[in-house]
């Protein structure tokens, strides 16, 4: 059997760190990763946590891999993608960007062309591997390397492939921000339940256990989560007046408008950044 393939990460912040921590946490070795960024103290936390190679120098860094993620804000990328470029002309890794939209042709432009490049959405609760990932490859990926970019991101979660890099906008607003909408709804909840009275670490563990379940529940169930609402909806009982309420209050419109503003922000940095090439 061939080699584990030698995994460089460029970048340090969250989603590299969860990306990591998953993918050790399902069997890949802290000896196949490397990371690389600029602040040495925060490199230092991370070879602390899991173990890692790290450098601060990024080309240093996708030198010694089969597969480099890049892992670092749109903003910085074109700046490291130039940098690193002459090497990765050279040694030819499976480029794998996280960054959202920002396009294949633009990432590939700064990395002087023709290099095999995924595309991943994934999202931060890889850290604990209940990811939610979105895949494109562009003409130049073979197939052993899509094999290789689905093998980490399903180590972490669920991975699907889209046929079409424009879908990778709804993933993103769906998946890659769609845990904040989780979050902002937890928060709620918890500042509702305590307002009326209940102690706030006994509100948010109930908040939690209670998305928790329900998301294990709409997984496992044979029925759409439209039923599984009403199935809690007892007539004339609390859950029809609260649902009531929210369905008042706009609440569908207004995951359609959050969203579609998502999707819109991640289209518009598509053509920001495409224009910094
Ligand atoms: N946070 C999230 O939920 C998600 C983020 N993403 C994407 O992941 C990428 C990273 O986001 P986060 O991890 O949240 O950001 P972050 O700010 O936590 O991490 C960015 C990392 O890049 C490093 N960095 C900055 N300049 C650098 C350079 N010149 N060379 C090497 N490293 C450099 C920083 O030191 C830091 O370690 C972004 O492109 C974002 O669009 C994608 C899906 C979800
Ligand atoms: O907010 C962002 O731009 C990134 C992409 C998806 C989640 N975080």
């Amino acid at each position: 059997m061939s080699k584990s393939p030698t995994i460089s990460f460029i970048g340090a912040g969250n989603m590299a760190s969860a990306i990591i921590g998953g993918m050790l946490d399902s069997g890949f070795r802290a000896a196949d990763i490397w990371v690389s960024a600029p602040d040495d103290d925060h490199l230092q936390s991370i070879r602390k946590r899991f173990g890692v190679s790290v450098t601060t120098e990024n080309r240093y860094c996708a030198q010694q891999a089969d597969v480099v993620i890049l892992a670092v804000k749109p903003q910085v990328m074109a700046d490291v993608c130039r940098d690193i470029a002459p090497v990765v002309q050279n040694t030819r890794p499976l480029m794998i960007s996280i960054a959202a939209g920002l396009e294949a042709a633009t990432l590939d432009s700064w990395l002087g062309g023709g290099l095999p490049l995924v595309r991943v959405m994934p999202n931060t609760p890889s850290l604990v591997g209940k990811g939610a990932a979105g895949l494109f490859a562009n003409k130049q990926v073979t197939e052993q390397q899509r094999q290789t970019a689905e093998s980490v991101f399903s180590s972490i979660g669920t991975a699907l492939w889209v046929a079409d890099e424009d879908q990778l906008h709804a993933v993103t607003a769906l998946s890659g921000s769609g845990p904040a909408y989780f979050f902002l709804m937890l928060e709620a909840l918890e500042e509702a339940a305590t307002a009326a009275g209940i102690e706030a670490s006994t509100a948010r563990q109930l908040a939690i256990q209670t998305m928790a379940g329900a998301a294990e529940m709409a997984a496992r169930s044979e029925h759409d989560p439209a039923q599984l609402k009403r199935n809690v909806m007892s007539p004339g009982g609390t859950t029809e007046r609260a649902i009531q309420s929210f369905e008042d209050g706009g609440l569908r419109q207004l995951v359609g408008k959050a969203y579609r503003a998502a999707c819109e922000r991640s289209e518009e940095m598509a053509r920001e950044l495409a224009g910094k090439s």
